[in-house]
């Protein structure tokens, strides 16, 4: 590769990555697989360390994926919560051994192994024995308040048992994960099936999407359980055993659900025994689980040891490879998406997999199909990891029968039959059709959907018979429906046709960010959206960004959006139809509520901010927020282009790198009147 293609393939796994986690953090529907994402973190790990020009601080790679959602209340962790470096190699376990014992200097010490538990990080505090709040992992420094829903959870104590072997603290946070039980996750799944409601992938996912209802009844109707293996900050500190093994078990005098065992190692060897040991218990323990997490033994060494900007440097995660079965390809099916991609399904011949019986599996797209060869009827192993959508990895070609024809993907769409295209430098084979019945339905689906417009009463089967009657061909139809139109689609439907066309003429005035998602443009999810309706404060304003508004220098100008998300945008808005669609739904009516904090403004314009050290008021992201809304960029590390460095009480290297650099710095009050004293210009204007 040259300089510019790394430079271009690195910011391109970063918009990946960074589009990745927000399905799986925050919407708790991961596209791909796990060892899929790995593998790209991985990629952009190696070329982080091998072009450190070309590495960003808000890079996936030095964060912790973000789970904050909309609805909650955020709470400052006292001690960060952290990821885990993870593995799936023998080798790699025994060098993270050889470095343990490089850093500390001896060969003498324990680890623990324990399951790694695939459910959602909590961090649950005790003050004098008392349950008083659960709070997710968010983005390791603050997460959102769970408390509500917590409580529902049968298995988590209220008190704390205290006992001469296992005193309790004054205060605690400990450290756990939030999971659903197989059958559970079996029942309520064939609940929404009967319902007509999306299913959920798998545990995890329902899990993460339970705990985020906001209405704890619900969440008390499905049986969610916890375990605790992990301690956070504790007041007094001295109140706490020395070791992990000990902490383990006074977890469990306190009487809180934790890990079914623990094993103690000595060496490289015994360390990958117990892996092994764990691998075949694992099916048996209540949870899922996707690997085992490996750990100093001693906390005075796990301190020595410290941690990076993501995870600490005395523990290591060891992932199991998924599970795969063999089976055979009945036929492949096209599904038509949202934007007009068409992608094959593999129709299998039902396969136990994992717990659960698998009959349809991903083929991606037209190139994955004829680079693995996959033809009707062959034999093919299937992929089920970390138990989400099974994919189909490889054919057994010696099962391949001679009559066996390679496949040959569909030249025209099957629901319209409009000839196909391929994009350039796409791997998606599209329908160009914009009034494609199956797009549109989806498109209008999409926009209608809780996470877009939330429009009361126009759910999927509905948006089906408004397409299908040729009522809607574009979005902005919604807002000209005809009231005696709809009166014919049923009897009795007078009362919620209204509700309907009520619903929808609310929508016209809801946030602004609803609408960006709701648009459908490529990687833009809510994160995003809401970052762009900060920014941006109007529809148009976005339609007529540049890249001036992204990039500056190359650096991305709005955190968290880089250049693949920027060339989306600019891409989608540079299509006639979609400009069309935007002053449409404008001439409809639609006046979106714009954000608050004084949205677009420009005082902080190409200046950049770093953040160090606790301010008196602000929490980090409020102040980032501030300084984003305001048009300046927050960066995680201190250079000579950094503006300002914003100090609060224990700053630490950040601040000694500013100073030495000459960057000025400037503290929570001089931050608030430089805003105060624009908001005054502006108010004068
Ligand atoms: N498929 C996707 O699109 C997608 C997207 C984002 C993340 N992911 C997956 O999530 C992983 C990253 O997520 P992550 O940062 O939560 O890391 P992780 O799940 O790999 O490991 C860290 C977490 O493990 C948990 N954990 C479970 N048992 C534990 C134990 N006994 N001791 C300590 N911790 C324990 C903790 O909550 C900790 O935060 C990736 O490696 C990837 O596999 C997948
Ligand atoms: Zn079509």
């Amino acid at each position: 590769m040259t300089p510019t293609e790394t430079e271009q393939r690195m910011a391109e796994l970063r918009a990946n990555l960074a589009r990745h986690d927000e399905l799986y953090y925050r919407q708790a529907e991961p596209e791909i697989a796990d060892r899929d994402y790995d593998a790209l973190k991985r990629e952009l790990a190696d070329l982080e360390e091998e072009y450190p020009l070309f590495a960003v601080a808000t890079s996936p790679t030095q964060q912790v994926g973000d789970d904050r959602s909309e609805g909650f209340q955020s709470y400052t962790h006292r001690e960060r919560m952290m990821s885990l470096d993870n593995t799936y190699s023998d080798d790699e376990m025994r060098e993270f051994h050889a470095r343990l014992v490089r850093e500390l200097e001896r060969e003498e010490f324990s680890l623990v192994v324990e399951p790694k538990i695939d459910g959602l990080a909590v961090s649950v505090t005790y003050e004098r024995g008392k349950l008083v709040r659960a709070v997710t992992r968010g983005n390791g420094v603050e997460g959102d308040d769970i408390t509500a829903n917590a409580r529902t959870i049968a298995t988590l104590p209220t008190q704390l048992k205290a006992s001469a072997d296992a005193p309790v603290p004054d205060l605690i946070e400990i450290r756990g994960e939030i999971y659903l039980s197989t059958e559970e996750f079996q029942r309520i799944n064939a609940e929404r099936e009967e319902a007509g409601e999306a299913l959920y992938a798998n545990p995890r996912n329902l899990a993460a999407g339970t705990i985020k209802q906001l209405d704890p009844s619900v969440v008390a109707q499905r049986k969610l359980e916890i375990v605790l293996y992990g301690r956070g900050y504790t007041e007094p500190v001295e109140a706490l055993p020395e070791t992990q093994q000990q902490f383990f078990q006074w977890v469990k005098a306190w009487g809180l659900p934790t890990v079914e065992r623990q094993w103690v190692a000595h060496n490289a060897d015994e360390v990958l025994a117990a892996i092994r040991e764990l691998d075949v218990l694992r099916e048996s323990f209540a949870y899922a689980t996707d690997g085992a997490v490996v750990k100093l033994d001693a906390i005075a060494l796990q301190r020595t040891l410290g941690a990076t900007s993501k995870a600490p440097r005395w523990a290591m995660a060891y992932k199991f490879e998924a599970e795969r079965a063999e089976t055979q390809l009945r036929n492949i099916t096209i599904q038509v998406g949202r934007t007009g991609v068409l992608t094959p399904v593999a129709e299998l011949e039902p396969v136990q997999l994992a717990g659960t019986t698998v009959s349809r599996a991903t083929l991606h797209n037209r190139d994955e199909i004829a680079r693995k060869d996959i033809r009707i009827g062959d034999f093919v192993s299937v992929e089920k990891a970390g138990e989400i959508i099974p994919a189909v990895i490889a054919v057994n070609l010696q099962k391949r029968a001679p009559t066996c024809e390679p496949f040959v993907f569909p030249e025209q769409c099957p629901a319209c039959g409009t000839t196909a295209i391929q994009v350039e430098g796409e791997v998606a084979v599209r329908c160009p059709n914009r009034e494609c019945p199956v797009q549109v339905r989806r498109r209008v689906q999409h926009f209608a959907s809780r996470a877009c417009l939330d429009i009361e009463g126009l759910g999927e089967a509905m948006v089906d018979q408004l397409v299908e009657q040729g009522w809607v061909k574009c979005l902005p139809d919604l807002y000209h429906l005809d009231r005696d139109n709809l009166l014919t689609l049923g009897k009795n439907v007078d009362k919620s046709t209204d509700k309907l066309l009520a619903a929808i003429e609310a929508s016209k005035t809801a946030e602004l960010w609803r609408f960006i998602h709701g648009l459908g443009i490529t990687h833009v999810g809510t994160a995003a959206a809401k970052d762009l309706a900060r920014v941006f404060g109007s529809l148009t304003a976005l339609a007529d960004a540049t890249i001036e508004h992204y990039l500056r220098d190359k650096e991305s100008v709005i955190s968290g959006i880089g250049k693949t998300m920027a060339d989306a945008i600019m891409g989608f808005f540079a299509d006639d139809y979609n400009r069309q669609l935007v002053n449409d739904l404008i001439a409809a009516g639609v006046n979106p509520e714009t954000p608050t904090t004084g949205a677009g403004g420009t005082l902080f314009a190409g200046q950049t901010f770093v953040l160090t050290g606790t301010l008196p008021t602000l929490t980090r992201n409020e102040a980032a927020d501030m300084i984003e809304a305001a048009g300046g960029k927050v960066s995680g590390s201190v250079s000579k282009k950094t503006s300002y460095v914003v100090a609060g009480s224990e700053a630490g290297s950040k601040l000694a790198k500013a100073e030495k650099l000459g960057v000025t710095v400037i503290d929570e009050a001089e931050l608030r009147r430089m805003l105060a004293d624009d908001a005054a210009v502006q108010g004068t204007s």
